[in-house]
């Protein structure tokens, strides 16, 4: 932690040097309103907006020829969007393609990889994933006529918010089949090593499959080196393509050829899908775990989205992103330290994400204060608050402003006139 006292010149002189500052302009940012939810989800860019609005100048100029006229042809949009994910992942082109949601990917993939045999039965997760993830895997399990309760073995979490890693080498037991973990929890921001765990799994002849909701878009990965097998995540929160924005999968090339779990039309070689044969021939890469028609307007603001992490760089994103993050917990530190407030991430930066996870006994009512002075962050019960400071959008004045109404709201008991309790969307 720093020892200096950090003053509004502190951070001033921290956002001169910014050179990601630039890119706050290319995003619709209300004035006076401190956005703290880009975690869950991103706010629109100008440049997704323009190749949204290029989609539909396409269909209004070309009909049912955008699909392959056009300045986005349509056809090709999903295999394009997987090239340009590649690099933020450390994943070669042909192994990724946009496609389907988290919990659609999950499916396929879970269909594709779990293939229980008479030693193999089980799937390894842990108790503090989404419930999405955990719901794919109980359904998967039942399809296979495997009872949960036997099949799905969970890692307990010692704190309730963080994963002890030895605890998950160490359930690696010679009946599981396969291995499902967030990169990040959503919750406590924890982020896991997912090259450590992957080699622990892989001696054990276990499949390693990750999220990366809570990861894509604000660090680095390096998948194929770390040979992950398969991965899923969505795209509307760090990476800004707009609400029920077309999610992503990876597939490891040593994968190449698996036949995919689910099949539909849109797992086809594109040369060969329009010859209408009933018999499916693969895509050659991870298109083949596409399924059906893709959903083009939840697609496009994703092509512009994108190029802006290409003109940023992902190393300099997650540079500014723990620059942000440690900035706004020495801020605890310094001005919040008696406001009954507990950091629930780790601190390290190794073992952190991209957001800043508070817990506190009145997390929810403390969440309905902020929206009321225009912060948003976001609450999830029982009693965290999580803060996500944005590196293409957020500058470290506003992390300095958010902290002092944070501290006001708390010291003044401005909260205290909410009812404790969550909104329908959290
Ligand atoms: C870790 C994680 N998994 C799954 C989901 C569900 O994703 P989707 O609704 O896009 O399938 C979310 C967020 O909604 C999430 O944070
Ligand atoms: N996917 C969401 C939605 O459809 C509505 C509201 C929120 C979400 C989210 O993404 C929540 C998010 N995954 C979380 O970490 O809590």
């Amino acid at each position: 932690m720093t020892k200096s006292k950090i003053t509004r010149d502190t951070v001033r002189k921290l956002d001169q040097a910014d050179h990601l500052n630039k890119f706050r302009n290319e995003f619709y940012l209300k004035e006076e309103h401190y956005y703290m939810d880009g975690n869950s989800l991103g706010l629109l860019s100008k440049r997704a907006e323009h190749t949204l609005l290029t989609a539909l100048q396409d269909w209004k100029n070309h009909g049912i020829e955008g699909w392959t006229e056009g300045e986005q042809p349509w056809f090709y949009m999903s295999e394009k969007l997987g090239e340009m994910t590649a690099p933020l992942i450390g994943a070669k082109p042909h192994e990724v393609i946009n496609t389907g949601s988290i919990t659609t990917n999950l499916h396929q993939l879970l269909a594709t990889f779990f293939k229980p045999d008479n030693q193999r039965t089980k799937i390894l997760a842990d108790e503090l994933n989404f419930p999405s993830d955990i719901y794919a895997i109980k359904s998967q399990l039942e399809l296979h006529g495997l009872d949960p309760a036997d099949h799905l073995l969970q890692v307990e979490s010692e704190d309730g918010y963080t994963l002890s890693e030895e605890d998950i080498i160490t359930e690696m037991s010679e009946d599981i089949a396969l291995l499902l973990l967030p990169s990040v929890l959503y919750r406590s921001g924890q982020l896991v090593d997912i090259e450590k765990i992957t080699k622990a799994a892989h001696e054990k002849g276990i499949i390693v499959g990750f999220d990366l909701a809570h990861s894509i878009g604000a660090l680095p990965h390096q998948l194929n080196e770390w040979g992950v097998d398969f991965a899923v995540w969505c795209t509307y929160k760090y990476l800004n393509s707009g609400p029920g924005g077309v999610g992503g999968l990876f597939v490891h090339e040593k994968h190449t050829g698996r036949k995919p779990g689910l099949a539909g039309w849109f797992s086809s070689n594109k040369e060969k899908q329009f010859d209408m044969g009933h018999t499916l021939i693969p895509a050659e890469n991870a298109g083949a775990y596409q399924i059906g028609t893709p959903h083009i307007m939840s697609s496009a603001p994703l092509l512009g989205s994108l190029e802006l992490f290409h003109e940023a760089g992902i190393e300099s994103v997650r540079e500014k992103s723990l620059q942000l993050t440690r900035l706004m917990m020495n801020l605890i530190h310094q001005e919040l330290y008696d406001c009954g407030l507990k950091i629930a991430n780790p601190l390290e930066d190794q073992h952190r994400g991209g957001h800043v996870s508070l817990i506190h006994p009145e997390a929810a009512s403390i969440c309905k204060a902020l929206k009321d002075e225009n912060v948003v962050p976001d609450f999830r019960s029982p009693n965290v608050i999580r803060l996500a400071p944005i590196a293409l959008y957020t500058s470290f004045e506003d992390v300095y402003e958010v902290m002092f109404i944070l501290k006001d709201i708390i010291m003044n008991e401005k909260h205290k006139q909410y009812k404790n309790e969550r909104g329908i969307i959290a």
